[in-house]
Order: structure tokens, then C-alpha cells, then sequence
């Protein structure tokens, strides 16, 4: 393989997220998700922003998949809305939402772009969350029939499925930090999402696996970031480790995979760990087809005994994104080669790697020069993980549209395609014509 090129069959793509994308979020029979509460609750998102509109892919998918088969797009990662389907989290059943998503799936096909579906991108039904939500044992079976049901009724023609979408957000920026849906701030509460989703997910693998779905491969999406120590002092390197084992894929692949807790959270948050957690472990263990893994940016990692698991972040001069988040290429590596020698998975998907930055539209183009930059310094990073042994098999830049960006509203965009929030017009920035051209090439340089 020349060492510029990537594999043959590499699996180019791009990411969304339903509520963050869809709009109409009620319609058609679609019941209330915690975002949706959320976002119409004052003071939780900028600007009061809320996703009832955000790109009204809801009406537009025929016009953004033509937007994905113009760029050339071989796969689409989208989330399908559980609340769409099941308006109260469970029971009855909304066939104008199964319909939706047949429409897009069956579009996607005849553009000859491959789907992977994330069951679960944040919107919980409403209903489910006054009954507790991710802090409710019994979610594990809520969410496995409706997983088991999203395979009945697409395994035939989707066989790439996501369980979750970054568990870790879910439970620390929604349970813990309050910035999130459902917006709590309950560290017990934290640490029973992550059990509960653990539980989940294991249960709805079983469950894909009994579905014999051909050809069918499923995984699960974790959020990254690369901890480095601030200093070569053992105190340092102990509190980075330990901002790894937390926030990073090891506290749900060494359950997944090695069936434990890593041995940082055990012996620094056991406290927080569910009553009795040891006897979900077992099942928890089943094995799973690819991991999934969210990078965007790194932090360095300073020991403090008064922070949360002692380590706070410090500067290092480092550029930022419109984030706030460190431009870091070299950690996207560091992620990629830890989790193929730390877990040796069969396959790892990047599900998400993107930056936003201050885009603006001059004479109806967008020249989002840094966004290049960045999915360049980071595609250079990937390829040297596949040289390096990791078995990197697709690539999805978050996000192909400009869209919802949770507490942020629409001040923050991600997107390789604009769009213009007036009008609902979308125009291909040159990162997005730059990605079309990698894709074409198989590679960053061209
Ligand atoms: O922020 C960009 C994207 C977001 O739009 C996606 O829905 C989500 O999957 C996503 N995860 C991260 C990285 N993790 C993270 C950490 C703290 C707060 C929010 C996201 C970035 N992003």
C-alpha cells in the first residue's frame, strides 16, 4: 500500500444526528424527547436555540442524500429518534415513524450509499425519562425492544447498527455537569447511566445476534479525548491515566471486553458504581462486531487533589477550534493504536472527527480553509494508525450538514455542507469539495 493511499475498500462517509438535523420533532405522530424538554426549558441551550426546525431533514433527506451521492459519500451515519417510533418509550407503535426512516433507508440504497444506524443519538422519549430514564434498571428492556424491533423492521437492508451514541456524554454531561439532557447533576445518577446503558447495549447485541440478521455487524460509539500528563511526574501520568480510564473508551470496552470496571474507576469512584454491579458484569461481556470511536481534540492533565479524580486540565498553547478544544492530530493516533493493543477489536470505524470553526458565505461559497486543515492533519493520523496495525475500516467527518450543536444552538458549525438557517439552503463548503476529492483519490493527497 503506497503510504499516502488507504486501504482499498476504506469506508468513506459522513455523521449527523437526528435531533440535531430532523426538525419536526413532533410530527406525524412523533412523541417529546429529553432534548426536546430540554431545549424548551429557558436558559438551557444559546439563544434559546431548540431543535424544532434545525435542518428540516425531515422534509429535505431526497435533497441531502442527492447533497451525500454528490460528494460521493460510500456509507451515511444517522440516528434513528426512539421517540418517533415509540412515542411513549415502549408499547405503541408509530408507523409514520417507522415510515420516515424506511423512505430515507430505501433513498440511501438507490444512491448506492451504505447506511450505519446509531439506535440511540440522545433523544430518550420523554415518557421514559419521567420514569427514571438511563437511572431506571428496567430501561435495559425498554431499549432492547425497541432495538430489537428497529432490526426487524431494517435488518433487511441495514446491516451496520450502533448501539449508542458515547455513553460517557450521556451520562456525565447530561447526569453530572447538568449541560445535557436530561440536565441533572448527580454523581450516582452518572455512574447508573453508564451501568444501564452497559446493560442495555449487551442485551440488544444478544438480541441482534438472535435476529440472525445477514451479513449483520453491530458495535458501539464512544467519545475520546487524548489525556496527556503535564509533566513526566509519576503524580501526573497517574491522573492523566485516570482522566483515560474515565472519559475515554476503557470504561465501556474493559466491561465489554475484560469484564470489569477499569482499575482506576474501581479504586477511586466505587462508591458511585450501582449496588450489586458485579452480577450485570457477566452478561454485560458480549462480544461485539467493531468499536466505534468520537475524536475531536486532547488536553493536558494536571495532578490536583481538589479536582473530581484528581486531575484538572491546564493550557499548552495549543490551536483551538470554535470549541475551545485543542487542535491535537497527534492524540487522534494516540486513541487509534490504544484501543487496537489495549482491546485488539476486529474492526474500528472513526463514527465521528470534525472540527468547527467561524464559517462565512462569501459570493455563495464558504472557504472553510482551517476545516481542511484539520480533516487533513487527521486523515494523515488514521492512515498512519492502519500502518501502525489498527484495523481502521471507515472514516465518518461530523457532520455532513451544519447543524443543531446541542447547548450551543446554531452558533457552532461542523458541517462540510453550510446551511443557511433562513432558508433552509445548503451549499458545499470547500472542505466538503476537498473530502469529495479524497474520497474520489482514497486519499489526502491528490
Ligand atoms: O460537538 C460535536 C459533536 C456533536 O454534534 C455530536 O452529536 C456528538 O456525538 C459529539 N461528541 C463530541 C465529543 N464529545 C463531547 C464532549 C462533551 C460535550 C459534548 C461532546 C463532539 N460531538
Amino acid at each position: 500500500m503506497s503510504e499516502k493511499v488507504f486501504p482499498k475498500d476504506f469506508m468513506w462517509g459522513a455523521a449527523t444526528a437526528s435531533y440535531q438535523i430532523e426538525g419536526s420533532p413532533l410530527v406525524d405522530g412523533a412523541g417529546s424527547s429529553i432534548w426536546h424538554r430540554f431545549s424548551h426549558t429557558p436558559g438551557n441551550t444559546y439563544n434559546g436555540d431548540t431543535g424544532d426546525v434545525a435542518d428540516d431533514h425531515y422534509n429535505k433527506y431526497k435533497e441531502d442524500i442527492a447533497l451525500m451521492k454528490e460528494l460521493g459519500l460510500k456509507a451515511y451515519r444517522f440516528s434513528i429518534s426512539w421517540p418517533r417510533i415509540f412515542p411513549y418509550g415502549k408499547g405503541k407503535i408509530n408507523e409514520k415513524g417507522v415510515d420516515f426512516y424506511n423512505r430515507l433507508v430505501d433513498e440511501l440504497l438507490k444512491a448506492n450509499i451504505t447506511p450505519f444506524v446509531t439506535l440511540y443519538h440522545w433523544d430518550l422519549p420523554a415518557a421514559l425519562q419521567d420514569l427514571g430514564g438511563w437511572t431506571n434498571r428496567d430501561i435495559a428492556y425498554w431499549y432492547t425492544d425497541y432495538a430489537d424491533y428497529m432490526f426487524q423492521r431494517f435488518g433487511d437492508r441495514v446491516k451496520n447498527w450502533i448501539t449508542l451514541n458515547e455513553p460517557w456524554v450521556m451520562a456525565f454531561v447530561g447526569h453530572f455537569m447538568g449541560e445535557h439532557a436530561p440536565g441533572m447533576k448527580d454523581l450516582y445518577a452518572s455512574f447508573s447511566a453508564v451501568h444501564n446503558q452497559l446493560r442495555a447495549h449487551s442485551k440488544t447485541v444478544k438480541a441482534f445476534r438472535e435476529e440472525n440478521i445477514k451479513e449483520g455487524k453491530i458495535g458501539i460509539t464512544l467519545s475520546n479525548t487524548s489525556h496527556d500528563p503535564a509533566a513526566d511526574s509519576q503524580e501526573d501520568i497517574d491522573a492523566a491515566r485516570l482522566a483515560h480510564e474515565w472519559s475515554n473508551y476503557p470504561l465501556f470496552l474493559n466491561p465489554i471486553y475484560k469484564g470489569d470496571y477499569p482499575k482506576g474507576i474501581k479504586e477511586h469512584a466505587s462508591e458511585f458504581l450501582p449496588h450489586n454491579y458485579e452480577n450485570d458484569l457477566e452478561e454485560i461481556k458480549e462480544k461485539i462486531d467493531f468499536v466505534g470511536i468520537n475524536y475531536y481534540s486532547g488536553d493536558l492533565v494536571k495532578a490536583d487533589t481538589k479536582s473530581f479524580l484528581g486531575g484538572k486540565n491546564v493550557e499548552r498553547g495549543l490551536p483551538k477550534t470554535e470549541m475551545g478544544w485543542e487542535i491535537y492530530p497527534e492524540g487522534f493516533y494516540k486513541i487509534l493504536k490504544g484501543v487496537q493493543e489495549e482491546y485488539n477489536p476486529k474492526e474500528v470505524y472513526v463514527t465521528e472527527n470534525g472540527a468547527a470553526f467561524d464559517d462565512k458565505v462569501v459570493n455563495q461559497e464558504v472557504h472553510d480553509e482551517k476545516r481542511i486543515e484539520y480533516l487533513k492533519q487527521h486523515l494523515e493520523q488514521a492512515l498512519k494508525a492502519i500502518q501502525n496495525g489498527v484495523t481502521l475500516k471507515g472514516y465518518f467527518a461530523w457532520s455532513l450538514l451544519d447543524n443543531f450543536e446541542w447547548a450551543w444552538g446554531y452558533s457552532k458549525r461542523f458541517g462540510i455542507v453550510y446551511v443557511d438557517y433562513k432558508t433552509q439552503k445548503r451549499i458545499i463548503k470547500d472542505s466538503g469539495k476537498w473530502y469529495s476529492q479524497v474520497i474520489k483519490n482514497n486519499s489526502f493527497e491528490f
